[in-house]
């Protein structure tokens, strides 16, 4: 249900990675990549921004952002990590929307997009996708079974891509600009977890 924007402390010049998801439900892996992006993207705080419903996904029998928030409140589990349902408040859906809003909202944070390398694949199906990329630098983690053929947003966004030693600036940098960050992978997902429990 949308309720007052209620944003986290952002403090001029923080360094702030949004990292957003269904999270249904939130996993390990979710607070992997985020552990990887503070460090190699020497962030200051990964904001987790708990999604009303990806859009192209069939959110069917979704759990409300409420629900998800608390449940991922439980595994983010660190002073960096902060679990956020603030898409939903502020109406945005769509993530070019979400980063509009909240470059308005915070004009002096430096945010930078961060995803799994899964959704790179489907970059160019997202809407306004090259607004996004022109306007905020985006960290892609890899991870299992993802593979960067095919993908075709990353083709067009070569020319963007920062060498991986470079990370360390990618939230200073002029976007369009981003880097594949090779680390620690983690095989679990969302999808998974779902099929194990409807197993059990
Ligand atoms: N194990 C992982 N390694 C790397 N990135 C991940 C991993 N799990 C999730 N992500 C990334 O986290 C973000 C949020 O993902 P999401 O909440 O949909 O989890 P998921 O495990 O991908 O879910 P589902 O299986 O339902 O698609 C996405 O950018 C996704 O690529
Ligand atoms: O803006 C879009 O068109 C769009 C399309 C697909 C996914 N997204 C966003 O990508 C993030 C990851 O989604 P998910 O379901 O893979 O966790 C989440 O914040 C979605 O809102 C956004």
């Amino acid at each position: 249900m949308r309720g007052p924007v209620r944003l986290p402390p952002h403090p001029p010049g923080l360094r702030i990675g949004l990292f957003g998801g269904s999270f249904n439900p939130p996993h390990a892996g979710h607070r992997l990549v985020s552990l990887i992006a503070l460090r190699r993207l020497r962030l200051d705080r990964v904001w987790w921004l708990v999604s009303p419903g990806n859009p192209l996904k069939d959110t069917a029998g979704l759990p409300s952002v409420a629900d998800r928030v608390a449940a991922a409140r439980k595994i983010a589990r660190h002073p960096r990590i902060v679990v956020t349902g603030v898409e939903e408040a502020l109406g945005a859906r769509y993530t070019a929307d979400t980063l509009k809003a909240l470059r308005l909202r915070c004009p002096a944070a430096r945010f930078v997009w961060i995803m799994g390398a899964d959704n790179l694949a489907g970059l160019h199906r997202w809407r306004r996708w090259r607004e996004m990329a022109a306007e905020t630098p985006f960290a892609v983690v890899d991870r299992p079974g993802a593979t960067l053929r095919g993908a075709f947003a990353g083709g067009r966004l070569k020319a963007a891509r920062l060498p991986e030693r470079d990370a360390p600036r990618l939230a200073d940098a002029s976007p369009p600009a981003w880097v594949l960050l090779h680390d620690r992978r983690s095989t679990l997902s969302s999808t998974a977890l779902r099929a194990a429990v409807s197993q059990a």
